[in-house]
């Protein structure tokens, strides 16, 4: 199942500096880890945001909430999801 994401990410002016490094450092292996999985097909930066817009493909709603609460970042971000379905005008469905 496709859910398109928007994950705008806040975190503190004043976080540590070391601790932040580590944060990014681990939410970059986690995605990276969904992505080579084939869970996150895509992944795009909101250009002049700390945003992105993703595309996952996870079985269910329960997969789609393990995957976003288990990302690092979770506790600092703003995440909108949409279900998506399948458009009855797509070609080569
Ligand atoms: O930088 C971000 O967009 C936040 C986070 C979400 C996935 C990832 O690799 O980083």
């Amino acid at each position: 199942m496709l859910y398109h994401i928007r994950m705008d990410v806040n975190l503190p002016a004043d976080m540590d500096p070391e601790v932040r490094a580590d944060l990014l450092a681990r939410e970059r292996a986690y995605s990276q880890k969904a992505q080579r999985e084939g869970r996150w097909p895509h992944l795009w930066r909101v250009a002049g945001e700390f945003a992105n817009v993703s595309v996952v493909d996870v079985a269910d709603h329960d997969e789609l909430h393990a995957l976003l609460s288990g990302l690092p970042l979770f506790a600092y971000m703003d995440i909108e999801v949409t279900p998506l379905a399948v458009h009855p005008n797509k070609i080569d469905q």
